[in-house]
């Protein structure tokens, strides 16, 4: 059972600002992930929270009590790095058994707690295996393994299935889903690069991008409600179309006008004097359809299809030059390169975002909070 809370949490390195302030507070018990471009402070966040790193401003607070100078194994937090850090001569079961044995526990309760975690992550029947029998699943449940036992309040997983293969990855995150159920007051924290980890895992993931939080909410709030410009491209895959465009009427529902000059209502309230500024306009590739009548977003000519079997990812050529709209549809629909296809968005999946980047819809639902 532990809450964190982080109030404006600075790092540097001499006179390299990696981290600007971070505030953010973590309910005991959720599953938080943190997602962000590469070199965006992720690894650097986490790695702040266990104390591999000491921050150079802010407070950082576990479970009520500020943690600043409280080193790494005091603070009740365990750690699964993307590379197991196993040791290779000795057993699974002494690999889990390590820290407590260093931490002096009875023979009696260690055996318990590494039985237990053994059972939880179904390593039961390797115990006595040396790492170098297991698969890279294997290894990294062991991994896992030795951050239970230790009964943490903070789980941090920093990138841990980043090394098995995709099948592998798979199996490994709903064993990670499903360790999280068997221990529900357990606070995980997780850093990722993949949307699917992101999505799948999160009670609430954390957007970062330049040692700044860009956004922080449930993935369907990110997904459906992207704040910002960067928060509506960073989640989903592949990235929402945006494109330049000008508001023509402001008001409850704003019309908006885009590429061709084509106008589309979009049901999002705009103040007074947005009207004629110029924005950005965004729909997701899964958000568009093939068009039948007139009543349409955007008409081009396909330039290049990638079947992927149950989708396809279709490129048309909107007369914007290197820059094809994306349009993901459905697999068994039959589309030809060189034609000229019709693509329709239903105005609930239409974003409108102001010349500062951020959305106006966000604006609206903050003002109404
Ligand atoms: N010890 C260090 N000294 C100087 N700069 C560092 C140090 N450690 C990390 N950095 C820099 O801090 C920035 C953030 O690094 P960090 O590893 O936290 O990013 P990340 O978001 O986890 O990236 P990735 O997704 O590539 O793992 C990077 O620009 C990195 O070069």
């Amino acid at each position: 059972m532990a809450d964190l809370t982080l109030r404006d949490v600075k790092k540097s390195y001499g006179n390299l600002n990696i981290l600007h302030g971070i505030d953010l507070d973590i309910k005991s018990g959720e599953f938080i992930v943190f997602v962000g471009p590469s070199g965006c402070g992720k690894s650097t966040l986490l790695r702040s929270i266990a104390g591999l790193e000491e921050i150079t401003g802010g407070t950082l607070e576990i479970a009520g009590e500020k943690v600043n100078d409280v080193p790494p194994s005091k603070r009740g937090i365990a750690m699964v790095f993307q590379s197991y850090a196993l040791y290779p001569h000795m057993t699974v079961y002494d690999n889990m058994a390590f820290g407590m044995k260093i931490a002096k526990e009875s023979k009696a309760e260690i055996d318990k707690r590494v039985r237990a975690a053994a059972e939880i992550l179904q390593l039961t029947k390797y115990l006595d295996r040396l790492p170098k029998a297991m698969s890279g699943g294997q290894r990294q449940r062991v991994a896992i393994g030795r951050a239970i036992v230790r009964n943490p309040k903070v789980f941090l997983f920093d990138e841990p299935l980043s090394n098995l293969d995709a099948a592998l990855r798979v199996a490994t995150r709903i064993e990670i889903a499903k360790l999280k159920e068997s221990m529900p007051e357990t606070t995980m924290i997780y850093v990722t690069h993949d949307q699917v980890e992101a999505m799948t895992l999160a009670d609430r993931i954390v957007v970062l991008k330049d040692g700044r939080i860009e956004q922080v909410g449930t993935p369907m709030e990110l997904y459906k409600h992207p704040g910002n410009l960067f928060v509506a491209q960073f989640i989903g895959s592949p990235a929402m179309n945006i494109l330049p465009a000008t508001i023509e009427r402001a008001g409850e529902t704003s019309l908006v006008s885009h590429l061709a000059g084509r106008k589309s209502p979009v049901p999002v309230a705009t103040p007074s004097d947005a009207q004629g500024k110029a924005v950005s306009f965004g729909v997701r590739p899964e958000d568009l359809y093939v068009a039948t009548g007139d009543d349409f977003l955007f008409e081009g000519m396909v330039d290049y299809v990638e079947q992927l079997g149950e989708v396809q990812l279709v490129y048309v050529d909107i007369g914007r030059p290197d820059q094809p709209l994306t349009a993901k549809l459905p697999g068994n629909v039959e589309i030809k390169r060189g034609t000229v296809i019709r693509l329709a968005a239903s105005a609930d999946d239409l974003h409108i975002f102001g010349g500062d980047g951020r959305s106006y819809a966000r604006r609206r639902t903050a003002v109404a909070a």
